[in-house]
């Protein structure tokens, strides 16, 4: 099966800044996949040559198995793309952009679906863009990108400006696409969307991917162990699966991924006083990636 996404050696070069520099990356049709970077690590000027607004100095984008540049026309009829800031005109309603986005993309019988999504986003359809707050306009980009129909969707900073419970509808929308087939394709700073969403995400700095990881969505692969005693030796927990990875004094901070019934049965015979396990969280291997 053709992939939704594919970049070969792709690059962007300025005369003073290397932005991208030979990214390769696959994205199988009907994953949502999370692409994080620090500011400036070159995510939208990747998401830009996936979208032609910018040529590629080297190498080539592929969606669905036609190329970026030659095909742009009938990629854009196939993606939807929700940017980081939102601008439209300042004189138009909710109301009036959904209409145009349906006639533009000659969707039929889109009524219901605009007056669905003007309920569940809880959109007000006569208020003017003028009239309204950040979240408010993020919200009609992300709806207007919705009622495209699209087979890839491709948000840089979905969530930035919009409350806790819109954050919330905006991903139970997504995960019901992409178990209609949908692809998604989510730039995002914040790890726990990316962690609670996704079923991979690549990690890009300095315009390079460093890495591209699985999500183990709710379960981990690994545990932060704290442990804090005066008769633990460090050699000991090291040889039960355990990686130091920071002590204090009598503190020891360990990344655990060893059997952890043979870390307690280490443990209750030794004088400890404080003890917490964390699920190794997405955060720790980002700073762990960036330090
Ligand atoms: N037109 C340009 N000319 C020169 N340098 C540019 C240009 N556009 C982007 N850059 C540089 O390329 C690098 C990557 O920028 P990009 O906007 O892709 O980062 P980003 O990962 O999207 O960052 P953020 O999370 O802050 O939005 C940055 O150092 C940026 O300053």
């Amino acid at each position: 099966m053709v992939n939704a996404i594919e970049i070969n050696h792709l690059s962007k070069h300025y005369p003073k800044k290397r932005a991208v520099h030979d990214i390769s990356l696959e994205i199988a049709a009907g994953e949502i996949f999370g692409f994080i970077g620090p500011n400036g690590a070159g995510k939208s000027t990747t998401i830009k040559m996936l979208l032609n607004m910018i040529f590629p100095t080297n190498g080539e984008a592929l969606i669905f198995g036609m190329d970026c540049v030659r095909d742009s026309v009938a990629i854009k009829e196939m993606t939807a793309y929700v940017s980081s800031d939102v601008r439209y005109y300042e004189g138009m309603t909710s109301q009036d952009i959904f209409n145009y986005v349906a006639e533009f993309h000659q969707i039929s019988n889109s009524s219901q679906m605009i007056a669905d999504y003007l309920e569940r986003f809880e959109i007000e359809p006569h208020k003017k863009i003028s009239e309204l707050s950040l979240g408010n306009k993020k919200k009609i980009a992300i709806v207007s990108a919705l009622i495209q129909q699209p087979k890839l969707m491709i948000l840089d900073e979905p969530t930035n400006g919009l409350d806790p419970m819109m954050q919330h509808r905006l991903f139970d929308v997504l995960e019901e696409k992409r178990k209609q087939g949908m692809t998604i394709f989510l730039s995002s700073h914040d790890l726990h969307e990316i962690q609670a969403h996704c079923d991979r995400a690549a990690f890009i700095k300095n315009g390079e991917i460093i890495a591209v990881e699985m999500i183990n969505k709710g379960s981990s692969d690994g545990k932060r162990v704290t442990i804090t005693s005066q008769t633990v030796q460090v050699e000991a927990i090291t040889a039960l699966g355990g990686t130091l990875i920071s002590h204090e004094e009598t503190t020891f901070v360990f990344l655990f991924t060893g059997n952890l019934s043979r870390l307690f049965a280490y443990l209750v015979q030794q004088d400890v006083s404080d003890i917490t396990i964390h699920q190794l969280e997405l955060e720790d291997k980002f700073l762990s990636m960036y330090e």
